[in-house]
């Protein structure tokens, strides 16, 4: 290229986050974009990229092969991929902050919307901002969750051990209750679960201790992300957890139970209703916006 040739034009993105859980967001609405893992993980290094524990590629799902079965009953497909290029199936503050970024974009209205993922369609309420600007909250109907078994699974840190309950919610989590969140240790590697083969897909951990009643703190190793500030799917999978163990099973007792769950990036409410279904509601923004030098984006998908 010449040096008076025009820079060819760089491929959009927006940035944001749920309760600091934080996502490189890419608009590809016509599903012209091929985003190989390379790249994701690229795109998501926090030095050498735009950095974020998530990318949410933004498509129609009638554009994407992945959810053209969804089109029908949602216009917006989240294709969802973790920091190291793998794809999950769920991702519970994404799909927030993927409609949070449809409103922001002009490309849906707030209220309630439809947004297709690969655990299936879910329903989102975003709540109109308040009279200062401040956003408002967003909520999302996570489905039923699944408690698929076995018993005995464990989850060790070092010397420490916890028996813990595997919790689906679209994607895999195995909830162990501990004394001190402390007892974690650094999260620099994924804690050791077992029995073998729990999990063949892998699997997102979540440490629980008790802050009151129906209150409690986590921290959690994301599958394909390691340690983040906070995880939808998995307070959602901890609140079923501390709902089960604490004989409040909605489905039992026939009345909705509302759990508080502190993560280090801040705070979601969790309800369980009684005919099952799990619904997530907090905070989710986009804090920025820009455009990926057209030379590194070639590289990237090159
Ligand atoms: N941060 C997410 C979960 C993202 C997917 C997860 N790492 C997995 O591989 O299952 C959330 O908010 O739910």
């Amino acid at each position: 290229m010449s040096a008076s040739s025009p820079q060819p034009a760089g491929v959009r993105f927006s940035k944001g986050h749920g309760t600091q859980n934080d996502f490189v967001i890419i608009p590809d609405p016509d599903g012209l974009l091929a985003i190989g893992p390379e790249a994701v993980a690229a795109l998501c290094d926090r030095r050498a990229g735009i950095g974020g524990d998530g990318l949410l590629r933004v498509v129609r799902s009638a554009n994407d092969p992945a959810a053209a079965d969804q089109a029908d009953r949602a216009e917006w497909f989240m294709d969802y991929r973790n920091s190291d290029g793998s794809i999950a199936e769920m991702c519970g503050n994404g799909v927030r902050v993927f409609a949070r970024y449809l409103v922001e974009a002009g490309l849906a209205k707030a209220g309630e919307l439809a947004v297709a993922t690969r655990a299936g369609v879910r329903t989102v309420w975003v709540a109109e901002d308040a009279e200062d600007g401040t956003p408002g909250e967003v909520t999302v109907d996570m489905g039923r969750a699944r408690l698929p078994g076995p018993d005995g699974i464990e989850v060790a840190v070092g010397e420490r051990r916890w028996p813990a309950l595997n919790v689906n919610m679209g994607n895999p989590h195995a909830v162990a209750f501990v004394e001190s969140l402390d007892h974690a240790g650094d999260l620099f590697r994924a804690p050791l679960v077992g029995p073998e083969g729990a999990y063949p897909e892998g699997v997102n951990v979540e440490f629980v201790v008790d802050r009151g009643p129906r209150h409690v703190a986590m921290r959690v190793y994301e599958r394909g992300s390691g340690e983040t500030r906070s995880c939808g799917t998995g307070t959602c999978a901890v609140a079923v957890a501390a709902i089960r163990r604490d004989g409040a099973d909605p489905a039992v007792t026939g009345e909705a139970a509302t759990y508080t769950v502190d993560v280090p990036g801040g705070r979601l409410v969790i309800t369980e209703h009684p005919d099952g279904r799990v619904e997530k509601t907090g905070p989710a923004v986009i804090v920025a916006a820009g455009e990926i030098d057209a030379r590194w984006w070639a590289e990237l998908t090159g």
